[in-house]
């Protein structure tokens, strides 16, 4: 720790998950090679980050045509991950449907003794055999209930109970959007504490699309959470997640023990990931509109993509994204946007 005086005091421990080499491959769309992991891990590690997820963007079986393939396939970088970490655990993340349960074992096999498992915030019930496996298969659970801004506290905290019941030892309100701000994250923390605390850990996972990572984060670590997930240099989808290093000096000040060291993790975020990073993740105007309109953040790169193949404004199609309320699977649906967006263009 750095030495640094704490100007509040608080009974509060917090487990960070630094999801760059994950939620980073939707900004790197998907082309980590073994060197840019084998450093990272390194860094992160060296700095005391507790949990290091490591799988492609869109979770295990991501690389496809749907979502892009992976430079590197993704369990050769588990296994390299698991291989270079000399305390951290590696974390994988899966969506039910995009992978199988065969990732889940492969990936304990290489190394990952931590398994998230994600889901709209609605769909809860579809997760219930993969907590099983998982744990069957000795690993640790985590749930995320992405698009949390979608629905109220109380639906969020009834899709916690599915995922507990089923052997989620974590269950993580998830920004996927970057659309919640301070209370309204607080108010869901409190909502799942209410329902599964006792049972089960909660965490929170932000993205910074309203530029408000890392202040929800210390709101939802104030309502109950005790695992806070970010990424170094903000490396991750939209404008990026919650930065690890900025939110590790925060919790200092704050009096919240991370166990990451604020002056090696700031070098690690400076020296190695960011020059890992295509560019910065910026907080421009897709990325703003993706926040206020509450798309989906890996959604960034296919409007992207979309808007120039149909010469339309991005900013445009993200925000009628939002206006369809489409959720994680439906990245199709931009293509419809888009040519929508032309014809009234050419109208
Ligand atoms: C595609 C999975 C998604 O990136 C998970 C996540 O990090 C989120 O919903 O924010
Ligand atoms: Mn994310």
């Amino acid at each position: 720790m750095t030495g640094l005086p704490k100007t509040y005091s608080t009974e509060l421990d917090l487990r960070i998950t630094d999801t760059s080499l994950r939620d980073g491959s939707h900004h790197k769309r998907h082309q980590f090679t073994a060197d840019e992991v084998r450093g990272i891990v390194t860094a992160l590690d060296g700095a005391g980050v507790p949990v290091i997820e490591v799988t492609h963007g869109d979770g295990l079986g991501g690389s496809s045509f749907n979502y892009g393939f992976s430079r590197t396939p993704e369990q050769e970088l588990i296994t390299l991950a698991a291989e270079t970490a000399r305390n951290a655990k590696i974390a994988v993340l899966m969506l039910p449907g995009v992978g199988v349960t065969d990732d889940i074992v492969i990936s304990r096999d290489n190394g990952a003794s931590v398994c998230r498992i994600a889901t709209h915030c609605t769909e809860a019930d579809v997760s219930v055999q993969h907590f099983g496996l998982a744990r069957e298969q000795g690993m640790e659970t985590v749930g995320f209930l992405m698009m949390a801004h979608s629905q109220p506290p109380e639906v969020l905290a009834k899709q916690a109970r599915i995922m507990v019941d089923a052997g989620c030892q974590c269950v993580y309100v998830v920004d996927s959007a970057g659309a919640l701000v301070l209370e309204q994250v607080a108010e869901r923390v409190q909502a799942l504490d209410a329902e599964i605390g006792g049972d089960a850990q909660i965490g929170f996972h932000g993205h910074e699309n309203l530029g408000v990572g890392v202040a929800n984060s210390v709101a939802a670590a104030r309502a109950g959470a005790v695992q806070i997930d970010g990424s170094a240099r903000r490396f991750g989808a939209g404008a990026g997640n919650t930065p690890v290093e900025a939110f590790v000096g925060v919790c200092d000040k704050l009096g919240f023990t991370t166990g990451v060291d604020f002056f090696a993790i700031a070098d690690a975020a400076e020296d190695v990931v960011r020059p890992a990073m295509p560019e910065e993740c910026l907080l421009d105007r897709s990325a703003l509109m993706m926040g206020y309109a509450g798309v989906y953040s890996s959604f960034l790169k296919h409007a992207a993509n979309q808007a120039e193949r149909y010469g339309v404004s991005q900013a445009q199609l993200l925000v009628r994204a939002g206006e369809r309320k489409l959720v994680g699977g439906q990245e199709d649906q931009l293509i419809d946007i888009a040519l929508e967006l032309q014809r009234e263009q050419t109208k």
